[in-house]
């Protein structure tokens, strides 16, 4: 199986001329006697360009290749924009499995000697069906009513196809890296890496639910995102059963105007779902294209967003989130020098990185942007000019960000079909600016200590043995002057910490006075800790 897939694999990419692709220069002798070996192996395709080559081929080995050559299309970092752009039209064109099947694997995973005890109304026919999983519509038996819920369930025997496609796959990713002297700089073996995990998240539905639980739960009353609602009783690794929803896919923009929506308010919506689950929820779903996003027929006026699908989701760090957020207000402020800070700050590139150069860099690729009205500017496109520069001065490839770049230019692309004229930057910038303001200054400093509380309240009532003990050891040592003096200071220093610390437990429940009168207390024991310190110097 894995030699003759093998051969498959080589025999398509002959056939569709993608050794073509290599250029000669970059070809190295025993690549081309490899080549070589394939005589009777040659391009079918030659009236076709090197994009729809690639597409081809890729459609003809596999919902696995398919999904792989789907995400390249996103990685304009990557590619030359003319192939991106036809990978961006791949197709998985896969026939349905048997729906009698879907019923048998649901009864299996939910030990139901027969779907009727669960499900009243198990339609066979799918209601859809891709490459790893169907959905079908059924009715729920759910605490003594009829729930209209819809039930994915994984292709039968996919697993294995997809393990041995990855194993395929990564072997030819170390082969290009090792063996074509360019390899390395397309990092190949991450690349394949980063849909390894992508593709084998999307295999557990359990995994899906559980998202869909969480962003359920940070949209709870939200007028613009509503997310279907999940029976994790009823949901397993290979079924998911969820709540049904009959919005109007987000496409089918002639449907949303028929019935008057908003599209304006809609389009920046998007904008801000997007924003808050970066930025207040570290938690966005990254799979953002239009098929998993559809709008509620209520409310038209005040349109909702409904999003499905929430196998991909992305997670950002403080530090990503707050360097990400400075960077986009740098950048529109055109200040390329804070923009090259940012980067060696957040250590996304080395610290040894001349900020000068980098910063030349960055001006000369972003500039030009400029030329165009703000309203036009792409966010995901700043994000990509900046990223492409930023790795020609070493910057390690961040998986989280290349999601969040992606998930960007889906959101761009989205609310620009909605409402051409939807001016990203009006929408973003103060929701950026506020959150970088939250994140510094003193209500900053005090959330913080709020965050901290249970940790120091732990450690609280170890101070006064920690003074004893410090008091002690200043007693024994008593015959050093020198000592004593230091001694003093650290009793004066643990003082202080203790007073401060109290004194926020009180500010923070809100017991002013008293904490006015601790901060005080804590002033006076930090001042005589420092007059120590400077005598024991001296
Ligand atoms: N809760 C739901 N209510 C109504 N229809 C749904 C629901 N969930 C999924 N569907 C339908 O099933 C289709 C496929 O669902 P989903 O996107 O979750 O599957 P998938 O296998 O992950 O597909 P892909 O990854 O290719 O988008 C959706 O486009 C939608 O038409």
């Amino acid at each position: 199986m894995h030699f003759t897939r093998a051969y498959k694999i080589v025999k398509t990419f002959l056939n569709f001329g993608l050794d073509e692709l290599i250029p000669s220069h970059l070809f190295p002798w025993y690549g081309r006697l490899m080549r070589a070996c394939f005589f009777w192996l040659g391009n079918k395709h030659k009236d076709k360009n090197a994009g729809q080559r690639l597409r081809l081929a890729l459609e003809s080995l596999g919902p696995v290749w398919v999904k792989f050559g789907q995400m390249l299309s996103t990685r304009r970092d990557l590619l030359p924009p003319d192939i991106a752009k036809e990978l961006s039209l791949l197709q998985d064109n896969v026939a349905p499995f048997d729906g009698e099947k879907a019923q048998q694997l649901i009864e299996q995973a939910l030990q139901l000697d027969d779907i009727h005890q669960l499900f009243e109304e198990f339609d066979n026919k799918p209601l859809a069906s891709a490459s790893i999983a169907q959905v079908h519509t059924a009715k729920l038996k759910h605490h003594d009513a009829l729930h209209q819920v819809v039930i994915k369930v994984i292709r039968p025997d996919i697993e294995n196809a997809i393990y041995a496609d990855l194993k395929l796959m990564a072997q030819l990713a170390k082969l290009v890296s090792q063996f074509l002297p360019d390899g390395k700089r397309l990092r190949p073996v991450e690349v394949i890496n980063e849909y390894r995990k992508t593709l084998l998240d999307e295999l557990d539905l359990q995994r899906e639910g559980a998202n869909a639980i969480q962003l359920k739960r940070n949209f709870e009353n939200s007028e613009s995102l509503y997310i279907p609602y999940v029976y994790s009783d009823y949901s397993r690794k290979n079924v998911l059963v969820m709540e049904r929803i009959y919005g109007i896919p987000v496409s089918d923009i002639a449907a949303l105007e028929e019935q008057n929506t908003n599209l304006e308010l809609l389009a920046e919506r998007g904008v801000e779902v997007f924003f808050t689950q970066v930025f207040r929820d570290s938690f966005f779903h990254a799979d953002m294209h239009p098929g998993n996003i559809f709008v509620s027929r209520e409310h038209p006026e005040n349109p909702m967003y409904i999003g499905i699908d929430c196998g991909i989701v992305g997670t950002l760090n403080k530090e990503d989130k707050r360097y990400l957020a400075e960077n986009f207000i740098a950048f529109f402020n055109r200040d390329y020098r804070k923009v090259a800070e940012l980067h060696v700050d957040s250590g996304w590139v080395p610290a040894d990185t001349n900020v000068e150069e980098f910063e030349f860099a960055i001006r000369t690729v972003c500039e030009p942007i400029f030329q165009k009205p703000l309203a036009e500017i792409s966010f995901g496109q700043v994000l990509v000019n900046l990223f492409n520069t930023a790795r020609r001065f070493n910057m390690e490839v961040q998986p989280q960000l290349v999601l969040l770049q992606k998930t960007l230019l889906y959101v761009e692309g989205l609310g620009r079909q909605l409402y051409p004229q939807l001016d990203l930057w009006k929408t973003a910038k103060p929701f950026l600016e506020d959150w970088v303001k939250q994140q510094i200054g003193p209500k900053a400093v005090f959330s913080q200590l709020k965050e901290n509380l249970p940790f120091w309240g732990e450690k609280l009532p170890e101070m006064p043995d920690l003074l004893y003990k410090a008091l002690k050891q200043n007693t024994n040592k008593s015959a050093n002057v020198t000592i004593q003096q230091s001694n003093r200071g650290i009793v004066w220093a643990i003082f202080a910490m203790t007073f401060t610390l109290t004194g926020t437990v009180f500010f923070v429940t809100e017991f002013i006075m008293p904490s006015i009168a601790l901060f005080s207390t804590a002033t006076i024991c930090a001042w005589r800790a420092l007059r120590h310190s400077s005598n024991h110097q001296v």
